[in-house]
């Protein structure tokens, strides 16, 4: 599938993403562990999302659609858990595209006195899987990576038993740390993960969401084993990842006024938000969700003025705007100054090597990029020129670059955009409200 973009005047109007990604994930998960029935409302009814709730399927928990959305799929769904006993699964398990997918279930399987077999697309076989099993077989987990690359997916994971471990994150990563916690609820005893910079906490909220025990002091988040997640509803924010190609393009239209409505404010997600004001870019935020919401929401309203400026990502900041960079970096192109981004290799083992792809699309529209092992600095002041372009197969790259389209001179197409729906269903639909 193609999608179109080119040149608009301005964004105008109220915009309601889907629901947040890696909630979704987790949901699904936990509302298939818990003891009773969890009704989640908003659950990001995309490919990644509905494969992991497939899989909490083939491990027992009963899954119910109670509501679709037109033109979307469904969005609530009511999931009766097995209460911390999974069942063996009577065929391997599909994890698609998904990196949190997979590496966040073979936590729990590695728990599971079954064997137990994951398989994804090209993109998510040639992704590193070392990085979770690693700690897991520390725990005691037998994990084998049969794909042809070393380390890579299919996984086939023994029948086996964990133990608690305390464990140093080499790399932040949020999924890798939720693996190891969700195979500690299994572990009797304290699993602890020390995390060399904050990265999202989404499993550490919904722990306590579910019951679990989970404290964090510092940079290490700690839990008790074993646990039975008692189930409890839960409404999933939208997604600020996906809120972020809104912003970027309401940013960067002078004259636009935009809002985005009921999105995740979870600050270890929101360094999209302070970046792109260090940008100079002009936002309202009127937090909406009750101070006992599990997850913070609100709604933003982006105004563009003008031109945005250059900026440097802080390493701090690189965990907490990790998938946001491809669309940060199509706003430096469109900028007066230079976006810095170092210290964001992780972007390597993406859906595609991101530095790459999205220097490459940029090329292709005329901006000039250096290009690091950790990163790229994007050249802002050279306007852009539509062009056809590749997704990779990468949600993210496909939607950046048609919002790069808008402020380009005439049409961008953007070929093999069926992709975003990995994250993303109903974004072609967005997108043509804001067309000629
Ligand atoms: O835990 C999660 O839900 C995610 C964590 C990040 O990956 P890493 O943990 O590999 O950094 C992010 O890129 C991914 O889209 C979702
Ligand atoms: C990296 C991403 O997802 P995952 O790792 O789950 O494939 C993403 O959505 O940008």
């Amino acid at each position: 599938m193609n999608l179109y973009s080119r040149s608009i005047p301005s964004l105008q109007g109220v915009l309601t993403v889907p629901g947040d990604k890696s909630i979704s994930h987790r949901a699904a998960i936990l509302g298939g562990l818990a003891d009773g029935v969890t009704e989640v409302d908003n659950f990001l009814c995309s490919e990644d999302c509905l494969n992991t709730l497939r899989a909490m399927e083939q491990l027992g928990a009963r899954v119910e659609v109670l509501e679709s959305r037109e033109g979307c799929g469904p969005v609530r769904f009511r999931i009766t858990g097995v209460a911390m006993r999974p069942h063996s699964p009577s065929r391997p398990i599909d994890c698609g595209n998904s990196g949190t997918g997979m590496r966040l279930l073979a936590g729990m399987l590695a728990a599971c006195p079954f064997d137990s077999e994951m398989f994804g697309d090209a993109s998510l076989s040639s992704r590193p899987m070392g990085r979770i099993m690693s700690p897991l077989e520390q725990m005691g987990a037998r994990i084998e990576a049969r794909g042809s690359k070393p380390g890579c997916a299919p996984l086939f994971i023994h029948a086996g038993h964990v133990r608690p471990i305390s464990y140093t994150l080499p790399m932040a990563s949020a999924q890798v740390k939720s693996a190891i916690l969700l195979a500690g609820m299994f572990a009797e005893g304290t699993t602890t993960v020390i995390q060399p910079a904050v990265t999202r906490d989404h499993t550490e909220r919904l722990f306590r969401h579910f019951g679990v025990s989970c404290s964090v002091d510092g940079l290490a988040v700690s839990t008790e084993g074993p646990a039975l997640p008692r189930a409890h509803d839960l409404t999933v924010p939208a997604d600020i990842s996906s809120a972020a190609f809104w912003m970027v393009a309401a940013a960067t239209r002078p004259g636009s006024r935009l809002t985005l409505r009921q999105v995740g404010l979870n600050e270890t997600r929101c360094a999209v938000i302070s970046a792109l004001r260090r940008m100079g870019a002009h936002m309202d935020i009127v937090k909406t969700s009750p101070e006992d919401a599990g997850e913070p929401y609100g709604d933003i309203t982006i105004y563009g003025a003008g031109s945005l400026h250059g900026t440097a990502l802080l390493p701090e900041e690189i965990p907490n705007l990790i998938d946001e960079i491809p669309i940060l970096a199509v706003a430096g192109a469109l900028s007066d100054g230079d976006l810095v981004v170092r210290n964001a290799r992780e972007l390597r083992v993406k859906e595609t090597d991101r530095i790459a792809t999205t220097a490459a699309n940029l090329r292709a529209m005329g901006a000039t990029v250096e290009e690091f092992d950790d990163g790229m600095i994007v050249r802002g002041g050279t306007a852009l020129k539509g062009a056809e372009l590749p997704s990779y197969g990468d949600h993210r790259i496909a939607m950046s670059f048609l919002v790069a389209g808008f402020s380009a001179s005439g049409e961008t197409v953007l070929t093999d955009a069926g992709c975003i729906n990995t994250s993303y269903p109903g974004f072609d639909r967005d997108l043509s409200q804001f067309l000629p």
